[in-house]
């Protein structure tokens, strides 16, 4: 029987990132609905449970509340923010409001050397979010460390093996915050760490299969490092039973077509259909120019183009596409959490809701970097694992407001300098995404003696882990000048080039 760490969920934002921790400490996990039955969690043979954070006050009326017989299955626990919260409710503590809020950095001082900390600094910095806080212990628990605001930071029982932290360890701004989920994976719970990217390709191999059963598949081939991996997993799980389809929707960039026509011939042996769709993408958006109308629009044109071309693949019964998780976060409330919407992904919050086609996604709780390294270990080419990503609507929301060839023309000329700039410098492959951005302004400036009011281009240059967060990069300054001065010379009508340098959050990495 497989070892598993179960999660359960309580509605976190988080609750897919300390998943992602645990298998970046090769351990096997799982998400259950935080109300799953002790019994069923044992019938599966978890060797240790986590309780994410949440939304909720343990003390609301409709606060969710897990089986209380987990405590009886001799496992570890560790409850994590509302998860101390819950310990702290559930077995005899007391929690209550707290007048002071703590969100965002801390510090955290341990007072006694608990397992949890093992090896780790008596002061750390921490990363916080939460209202309510314990303000007693539950009989047979030690307090461990505290924090500006929680009496209660870090307890645990020893005897039992519940822990609980009132901080977020999983947050990558919480400082050494893996070596704690690795002390209680490897330390408590005994995890053996024999869970590998390889493990996972057999484990969605094996679930492809068993969803897909002799249905046909039809995946939304972008040529971009998501839908290729999934291409590649999928068609090692189903061989011929998948087809690829590649939309031009008019949003790509210069000679982006061609590209991917040539390396999938060059590189896979995948059946791949190309549609020419821009006619009708570029008349479903004109005058359109409220971004999230944008993405509805782009969104449901996809899936029409894909249902159209369901006939000529025999028919196919599911939709596959490469969605991560990060696509999911942004677009939608998940497992219950009132998750804020920020933009809809097209291919998640821009699906019609009268879509019949089954969705197939194996890579939907993978962060990126997660994802390239289960294309490395297929064995994809270079160019296609580590290519900067390019959102499915395209050019569509790099001009900011409504879209025209003209302006498209614009951008695509502009666009493909500062890629060949990149590349050439080698800049390209050090930075997360680096694209162009059509402004809805206009600009004078002088060429000639003359007079030239005309575009303006916005250069958006990023470095990000896993574009939940991003930074502008710096780049060196010649490079800059060279790209700016490249375009506003080649490009007609550009008359100035701005760069961004704005973070996400507060901004977004796209400008829609
Ligand atoms: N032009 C396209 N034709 C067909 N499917 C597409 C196209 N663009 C995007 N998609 C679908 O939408 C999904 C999400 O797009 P997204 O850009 O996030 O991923 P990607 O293009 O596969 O990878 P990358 O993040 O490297 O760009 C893709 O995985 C793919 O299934
Ligand atoms: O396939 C996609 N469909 C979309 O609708 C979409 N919107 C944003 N992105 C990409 O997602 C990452 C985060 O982007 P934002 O900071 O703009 O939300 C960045 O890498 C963006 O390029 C998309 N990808
Ligand atoms: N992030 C959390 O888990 C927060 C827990 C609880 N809702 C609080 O505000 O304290
Ligand atoms: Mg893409």
């Amino acid at each position: 029987m497989s070892q598993i760490i179960a999660v359960l969920d309580f509605g976190s934002q988080y609750t897919q990132v300390i998943a992602r921790r645990i298998r970046e400490c090769q351990v096997l996990s799982k998400i259950y609905h935080f109300s799953t039955p002790a019994a069923q969690l044992k019938a599966d043979g978890v060797i240790g449970i986590i309780l994410s954070g949440g939304p909720s006050s343990v003390f609301a009326k409709d606060a969710p509340m897990p089986d209380k017989a987990l405590f009886e299955l001799g496992v570890p626990v560790l409850g994590i923010c509302y998860g101390i919260q819950l310990q702290g409710h559930l077995l005899g503590g007391k929690v209550s409001k707290s007048t002071h809020r703590e969100y965002g950095n801390g510090v955290l001082t341990l007072q006694k050397p608990g397992r949890l900390f093992k090896g780790l600094p008596k002061k750390l910095k921490v990363w916080n979010s939460h209202g309510d806080r314990l303000i007693a212990l539950p009989p047979g628990y030690t307090a461990i460390g505290t924090t500006e605001n929680s009496e209660f930071a870090v307890i645990e029982d020893r005897k039992r093996n519940f822990y609980g932290i009132q901080f977020h360890p999983e947050v990558f701004h919480s400082e050494r915050g893996i070596d704690v989920i690795r002390n209680f994976l490897l330390g408590i719970c005994g995890a053996k760490q024999d869970w590998t990217t390889k493990d996972y390709i057999k484990h969605s191999v094996q679930t492809i299969r068993d969803q897909v059963g002799k249905e046909r598949v039809l995946l939304g081939l972008s040529g971009g490092v998501d839908s290729s991996v999934a291409a590649a997993l999928i068609h090692k799980a189903i061989g011929k039973q998948l087809t690829c389809v590649f939309v031009d929707n008019g949003l790509l960039r210069a000679g982006e077509r061609e590209q991917v026509e040539k390396l999938y011939a060059d590189h896979f042996n995948i059946d791949l259909r190309v549609v020419d769709a821009s006619k009708l993408f570029l008349k479903r958006l004109k005058g359109v120019s409220e971004p999230e109308a944008k993405r509805k629009i782009i969104g449901n044109t996809f899936v029409e183009v894909f249902e159209k071309s369901l006939r000529s693949v025999g028919g196919a019964k599911w939709l596959a596409q490469g969605t991560l998780y990060p696509d999911v976060i942004e677009s939608v409330a998940i497992a219950g959490n009132p998750a804020a919407l920020i933009k809809s992904h097209h291919n998640v919050g821009g699906l019609p809701d009268r879509m019949k086609l089954k969705l197939l996604e194996p890579l939907r709780e993978l962060f990126k970097d997660e994802v390239r390294a289960v294309g490395e270990t297929l064995g994809l080419p270079r160019e296609v694992v580590w290519r900067q990503p390019f959102p499915g609507p395209g050019l569509g929301v790099r001009v900011a407001g409504d879209i025209t060839q003209e302006k498209l023309n614009v951008l695509k000329a502009a666009d493909s300098i500062l890629q060949h700039e990149m590349m050439a410098s080698g800049y390209y492959w050090k930075v997360w995404q680096s694209f162009a951005v059509y402004l809805p302004v206009k600009s004078v400036g002088v060429i000639g003696d003359e007079r030239n009011y005309a575009d303006v281009i916005s250069l958006r240059i990023v470095e990000s882990r896993d574009a939940m967060t991003a930074d502008w990069a710096r780049l060196p300054y010649d490079l800059l000048a060279k790209i700016s001065s490249r375009i506003t010379n080649e490009v007609r009508g550009v008359s100035r080039v701005l760069l961004d340098i704005s973070s996400k959050p507060p901004a977004t990495i796209e400008w829609e």
